[in-house]
């Protein structure tokens, strides 16, 4: 696993691509357009340059090195592993994978999703080799959150799986935990109710945000409270993953509440749009 691509440089991409890159390896990031390719690199620069002031790097620009930006996609035909970390919508990650199987020419490279919450399966079967398509979801901030799921489908080869341990815990340094291939694995199954459940407080005006995350940081010891963390990941992808885990489960703990959708169709998507529950400079 030394050359590896990574599609999708947003807030997870970006994350992605600096810690393989941060490990040694050959990292190509694709993103769709010259200026969303520009944000990444300007993300993973930010990043880097804040892990060098801190001395947990020699050299950001030695890092950045390893890094080429492309917005081609046939650039991956090379890859060893390709892990894929556009936006959370079934039909747009069904459609790169059937690309990602066509352009990655090696029959031993290994396909991989950062997704929060599709099944593998789903992605898998509309390749040639779903026996070499697997999950690989990392936690956000990527550089920070030790975590990562292993998520093999009903098909994926043990043996990938096992490729894929190493690469995260021997090459990555950071820790796995296997799931069952089911909407949302593990972390995001038990995180979608409490999130949806801080967001159906502040519906109904039970209590406000501030006071919300408050408790759950001083009284529980979380690192932030529900808005804080939906903020963080972004209030489009919270929804969409909900989506996912309704679809799967029909359970109404997992349905969006209207005040999640009200904010999303205004933009109001969290840090990345400057405002959510809360306003960012
Ligand atoms: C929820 C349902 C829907 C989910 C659907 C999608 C989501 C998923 O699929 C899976 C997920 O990722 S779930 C989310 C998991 N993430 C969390 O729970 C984050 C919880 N928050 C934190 O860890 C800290 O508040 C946090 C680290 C963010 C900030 O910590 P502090 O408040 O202590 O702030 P700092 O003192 O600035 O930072 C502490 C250390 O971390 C470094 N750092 C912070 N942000 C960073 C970033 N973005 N990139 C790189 N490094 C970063 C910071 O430099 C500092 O480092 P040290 O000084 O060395 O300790
Ligand atoms: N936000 C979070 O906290 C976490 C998100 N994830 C998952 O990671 C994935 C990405 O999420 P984020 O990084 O938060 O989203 P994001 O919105 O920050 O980034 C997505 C990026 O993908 C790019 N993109 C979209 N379509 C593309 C295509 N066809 N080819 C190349 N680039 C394309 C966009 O330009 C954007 O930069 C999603 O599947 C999400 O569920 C997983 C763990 C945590």
């Amino acid at each position: 696993m030394q050359k590896v691509g990574v599609v999708g440089g947003g807030l997870m991409g970006s994350g992605i691509a600096e810690v393989c890159a941060r490990a040694g390896l050959d990292v190509i990031v694709v993103e769709s357009t010259e200026a969303s390719a520009e944000a990444a690199k300007g993300r993973m620069t930010k990043s880097l340059e804040r892990a060098e002031s801190k001395g947990k790097i020699e050299s950001a620009a030695a890092v950045l090195e390893g890094i080429r930006f492309v917005t081609d996609l046939e650039q991956l035909h090379d890859r060893d592993l390709v892990i894929e970390a556009i936006i959370e919508d079934e039909e747009i990650k069904t459609q790169l994978f059937r690309d990602l199987d066509r352009i990655v020419a090696s029959p031993d490279a290994i396909l991989a999703s950062n997704t929060s919450s599709i099944p593998i399966m789903k992605l898998g079967v509309v390749t040639s080799r779903p026996e070499r398509v697997i999950g690989i979801h990392f936690f956000n901030p990527v550089p920070v959150l030790k975590l990562v799921e292993l998520v093999p489908s009903i098909v994926t080869d043990p043996a990938v799986t096992e490729i894929a341990r190493t690469f995260v815990e021997g090459t990555l340094g950071k820790e796995a935990i296997d799931c069952k291939d089911r909407a949302g694995f593990v972390v995001n199954a038990l995180l979608i109710p409490f999130v949806l459940s801080g967001i159906r407080m502040v519906e109904s005006g039970f209590a406000s945000p501030e006071d919300i995350d408050k408790g759950l940081v001083l009284g529980a010891a979380h690192p932030q409270g529900p808005l804080a963390l939906a903020d963080l990941i972004g209030l489009d992808t919270t929804k969409a993953v909900a989506e996912s885990l309704y679809e799967e489960f029909k359970e109404p703990l997992f349905a969006a509440p209207p005040l999640l959708n009200r904010m999303v169709e205004a933009g109001l998507l969290g840090r990345k749009t400057g405002r959510g529950f809360y306003t960012y400079n």
